[in-house]
């Protein structure tokens, strides 16, 4: 395959997602849903490990709410309801009966779990409660579908909600799910950039909204996890009351925050190459293939097929994700192409100089160059390797995604600069008749940044001219 993914992204992304074996989509006979074959069904577990492991060590508990809501649930907290009614799929019938009252499938959770939550909760001494489900979702998303990016069925979704005490408490929750996400990404060497939404661009029913987005190689930006302050609005409805520990009563204030599918999206798109997938070590399928190189002589095959087997039962007992390809029916140079594609780290190819020598060729994924490495050291050299491809393909993917940010102070050099698929930051007053200025004539206001200084000391509003307050982030985005 030599597509290019800054010349055609989208087809570059279709191709590599379905040739590898990663996602299956647009041949399921419903629009905006896929399916995850046996190799990407391994990615997206091993990409949930890492949620999950940092969700549980932060005192979040794993539970399971039901996927239909039912329309008298979902409409009790008004901005919620106005904010997602049109982009719900209704169950209106069971068997031949119509049924009295239509159940949504859940486009996110808050009511359902909100309402049981009045049940559960009584007293301060059960706060915090942190709880998350990892579910599909189910958007009836009228923009464009794509895979993995703007789904139907959210196939892969990470939503945690929290009660709390307390206003502060709520907040200083965001702050942890912010630092949580941060560590996702950055296993996964995702780059992102971190900016409170504008306040008529947050998550209907929150008070406020802070979005991961990250630059995707066309230049678009992409938003890959949200963090919402609920304040009381859905537990005043809700009816969600709590013994305060002076005695008194109040409703719980509520936090929720949200991954997808959109996180395997961005760590194909930004690590990815003309040659296919190309994924950290922890969260490959498979981590180490060995290609033994065919030999003339009899004698020779068999020790190289003796050799292969060797190193691969080694691998295998240090816990390596390890495939020998001991096809005949292909070349190495065939194999080489299947693996590369599938992004798998490391390759070891045996020859007869291997079986003869004390040492391994090893060819990394990430660098497309082969090292040399000595047998006895192969296990500690692929733990050094695999730390080190990691910080790699981080620091390459946020130097591109900083090179496609620009600050500028005109709407004229801003509108240039988003056309040709930049990020720009421009001086802003506060007013939200500019900022909607600037949605409407210059592209997606990301909001203000969280991840850098965006006080504008002494700059002037781009559109209005007056005294600006804050730097924002404006794009194209998905
Ligand atoms: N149609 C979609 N396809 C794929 N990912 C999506 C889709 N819609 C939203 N997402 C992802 O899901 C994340 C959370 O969605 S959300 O609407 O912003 N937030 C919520 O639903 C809150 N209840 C937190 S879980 C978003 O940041 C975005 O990355």
């Amino acid at each position: 395959m030599k597509l290019n993914k800054e010349e055609n992204f989208s087809e570059w992304f279709d191709t590599v997602l379905r040739e590898s074996g990663l996602y299956d989509y647009g041949r399921y006979p419903v629009k905006g849903m896929g399916v995850w074959p046996p190799f990407g069904f391994k990615l997206r577990k091993l990409v949930l490990n890492i949620i999950r492991d940092l969700l549980d060590s932060t005192g979040h508990e794993e539970v399971l709410f039901p996927v239909l809501i039912p329309k008298t649930l979902l409409e009790k907290e008004s901005e919620h309801i106005r904010g997602f009614e049109g982009e719900v799929f209704w169950v209106t019938k069971g068997g031949h009966e119509d049924l009295d009252v239509p159940l949504a499938l859940r486009p996110t959770s808050e009511t359902a779990i909100s309402y049981m939550e009045s049940f559960w909760i009584s007293s301060y001494k059960q706060l915090p409660m942190k709880l998350y489900q990892i579910v599909p979702v189910y958007r009836y998303e009228t923009k464009a579908t794509r895979p993995l990016i703007r789904l139907r069925e959210v196939s892969t979704f990470k939503e945690a909600h929290t009660a709390h005490e307390s206003f502060e408490g709520a907040d200083s929750q965001c702050a942890e799910a912010i630092e949580i996400y941060k560590k996702v990404f950055d296993r996964l060497g995702i780059p992102y950039m971190i900016s409170q939404r504008p306040p008529w661009d947050k998550f209907a029913g929150a008070l406020y909204t802070v979005a991961f987005d990250t630059v995707m190689p066309d230049g678009r930006v992409l938003q890959i996890g949200t963090v919402h302050h609920l304040g009381q609005n859905f537990s005043v409805p809700f009816e969600v009351r709590f013994h305060t520990e002076d005695g008194d009563k109040d409703y719980v204030w509520q936090t929720s925050y949200g991954l997808s599918d959109r996180v395997i999206a961005s760590l194909v798109a930004v690590h990815g190459d003309e040659r296919g997938l190309v994924l950290p070590p922890e969260v490959a399928p498979v981590q180490v293939v060995i290609v033994p190189i065919p030999q003339k002589e009899e004698e020779q095959q068999r020790k190289v097929l003796e050799e292969a087997k060797r190193v691969e039962e080694e691998l295998k007992a240090r816990g390596w994700r390890t495939v020998l390809d001991d096809r005949d029916e292909l070349t190495p140079g065939a194999k080489y192409y299947e693996w590369e594609l599938k992004g798998v780290p490391f390759r070891i190819e045996i020859g007869k100089k291997e079986v003869e020598g004390d040492e391994l060729t090893v060819a990394r994924r990430d660098l497309k160059k082969r090292v040399k490495v000595k047998k006895g050291e192969i296990h500690q050299r692929l733990k050094e390797m695999s730390d080190d491809m990691l910080n790699n393909m981080r620091e390459r993917a946020w130097s591109f995604m900083k090179s496609r940010i620009k600050r500028v102070r005109s709407l004229e050099e801003a509108k240039e600069l988003v056309e040709k698929r930049y990020v720009v930051e421009l001086p802003w007053c506060g007013s939200k008749e500019c900022g909607l200025r600037v949605d409407e004539e210059v592209g997606r206001v990301l909001g203000v940044p969280l991840d850098e200084d965006a006080e504008a000391k002494g700059e002037r509003c781009a559109v209005c001219g007056r005294e600006a307050k804050w730097w924002i982030r404006v794009a194209k985005t998905y």
